[in-house]
């Protein structure tokens, strides 16, 4: 049998799924490649990957796809890894510079402006001086990583799944795990419970980490990210992506 391609984001959120497949017999089935967001996205699109942990927004631009796992990077509530980052309340923001490696979250922006602070500033991609702007009323987006110890680096700091969670009262899915074709079920199976043990061993992952002083990884993998994909979840993602289509 051909190897399953699966893209997983290059990002700390993933590490215990990833942490779970490299523990498992699952890894020479597959052939596994790390990729920022927008890239786990394209993979599936131009059918250069199978799954994908890829973000639920680019869903809309795939002609087939179907969740594969019961896990996802979602969260209750603020995830402390989305943000808008200004230097003025939203409300005075005049553009946005969106995040060129996300799809979700630049969506999930674009959702909140429109719907929930009722703004429209013109949103900008590719901006040259994306996240370095000194403008007082241009904000950005960002997601991951480089997010971490920014929160208090802004006087306006909004975390968009906390602010997803005052205006619908819903968790929030970021990404999840999607084939573009059908998948045999037992691989799945197999999949999934790779996926838990890897959860299941997140304290052995922490210590593994190189530790951060100004951000409680801990925190953030046992709390702010929630790895389950529930029934509430999926109706948040059902949710949004029905705001997205009418943006
Ligand atoms: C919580 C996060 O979730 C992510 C956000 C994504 C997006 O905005 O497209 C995609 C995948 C996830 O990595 C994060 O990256 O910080």
């Amino acid at each position: 049998m051909n190897k399953i391609r699966i893209s997983a984001v290059s990002y700390t959120n993933t590490k215990p799924f990833l942490y779970g497949l490299q523990d498992s017999a699952i890894m020479d089935k597959i052939e596994l490649s790390l990729d920022m967001p927008s890239d786990c996205a394209q993979k599936l699109i131009d059918d250069k990957a199978d799954i994908g942990l890829i973000p639920v927004a680019a869903t809309l631009s795939l002609p087939h796809w179907e969740i594969v796992s019961n896990y996802c990077i979602g969260t209750l509530g603020a995830v402390n890894s989305v943000f808008i980052f200004s230097n003025c309340d939203i409300k005075d923001v005049k553009t946005v510079q969106l995040d060129p490696q996300s799809r979700s979250s630049n969506n999930l922006a674009k959702v909140l402006m429109k719907n929930f602070w009722q703004v429209q500033p013109e949103l900008i991609v590719g901006a040259e001086d994306y996240s370095t702007s000194t403008d007082p009323n241009t904000a950005f987006v960002q997601i991951g990583d480089r997010t971490f110890g920014k929160a208090e680096a802004y006087p306006f700091v909004y975390d968009l799944s906390a602010e997803w969670l005052k205006f619908t009262g819903l968790p929030f899915v970021f990404a999840a795990w999607i084939a573009n074709k059908p998948i045999p079920a037992d691989f799945m199976q197999e999949f999934d419970n790779a996926l838990r043990h890897g959860l299941a061993h997140r304290h052995e992952l922490l210590k593994e980490l190189p530790q951060r002083a100004d951000f409680d990884l801990e925190d953030y993998l046992m709390h702010k990210l929630d790895f389950d994909l529930t029934e509430e979840k999926k109706k948040a993602l059902y949710l949004f992506l029905d705001y997205i289509k009418a943006l």
